[in-house]
């Protein structure tokens, strides 16, 4: 029998007319905590710093951390024409996410997937993006509902997967991996986070969590860029205090790169 290739265009949505997005790029995780939305977060500022125009949709809707990371209180507004007026971080970030619409941050949303799936095509297709160089969505943890309808629905370019030294986090985020290969997307690279920690007096370099994986999966995917990201306390505090944009973080100068050349 003839293997054909799915095809998913029934499924697409589009940005709304006078958006203008060059590349989109998905930001993925096999399991929680792992630092997605920290890397999504260090990635978009580096590259606003670099002069690119960037836009994050946090679509990891039930624990959404984006807001927090860059310390945002403004709301996101609507207009009556139906557009979306995302929020603003410091530097010129554009941020769309549940978090920015609920009456308070720490409401729960309590929605059945069909619902959060149909406010994610929402927020994409009728924020008023303007012109963007890059959208980062912040993909929920796993291979679930969500990530289904982003690869399905959403223009994407290309896929960044996060994962930690653990074995058990290597085997998960080869499911992320593969689920990107059965969408057809590229995958750009794998950063591995809390890849080691180095000693502010000494200068010498400990791997907390052992040796990771990482390089053994990237390998097997035939992924060229894998990015180590190092434990760094002023990630944890710059975050706690809403201040990503002001750390200088040169481990992801390859992914960085990546995405500049894609
Ligand atoms: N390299 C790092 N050094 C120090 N702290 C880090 C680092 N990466 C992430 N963290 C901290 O770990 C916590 C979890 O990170 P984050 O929220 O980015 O994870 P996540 O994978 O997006 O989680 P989830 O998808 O479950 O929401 C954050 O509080 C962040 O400050």
């Amino acid at each position: 029998m003839e293997n054909k290739k799915l095809n998913f265009d029934k499924f697409k949505v589009s940005p709304r007319k006078g958006s203008n997005i060059k590349k989109t790029i998905a930001v993925m995780s096999g399991k929680g905590g792992v630092g997605k939305s920290s890397v999504t977060s260090l990635i978009a500022s580096k590259l606003r710093k670099d002069g690119k125009k960037i836009a994050i949709l946090d679509a990891d809707i039930t624990g959404p951390s984006i807001p927090q990371a860059f310390g945002i209180e403004d709301r996101i507004r609507a207009l009556e024409d139906g557009a979306m007026i995302p929020a603003k971080s410091k530097s010129g970030i554009e941020i769309m996410s549940i978090n920015l619409v609920l009456d308070s941050k720490t409401s729960p949303v309590v929605w059945r997937s069909s619902i959060v799936t149909n406010v994610l095509k929402q927020f994409y297709s009728e924020a008023d993006w303007g012109d963007l160089d890059y959208l980062l969505i912040d993909m929920p943890p796993g291979t679930s509902d969500i990530p289904l309808t982003v690869f399905q629905s959403l223009n994407i370019d290309g896929v960044i997967a996060v994962t930690t030294p653990q074995d058990l986090v290597g085997m998960v985020v080869e499911k992320s991996l593969n689920m990107a290969k059965m969408m057809g997307k590229p995958i750009l690279g794998i950063v591995e986070n809390m890849s080691y920690f180095k000693a502010p007096d000494t200068g010498k370099v400990y791997k907390i969590f052992g040796e990771g994986a990482t390089d053994d999966i990237a390998n097997k995917f035939a992924i060229d860029t894998v990015s180590k990201l190092a434990i760094n306390p002023k990630i944890t505090k710059m975050i706690d205090e809403g201040r990503i944009e002001d750390v200088e973080e040169k481990d992801l100068d390859n992914i960085i790169k990546k995405i500049k050349n894609l």
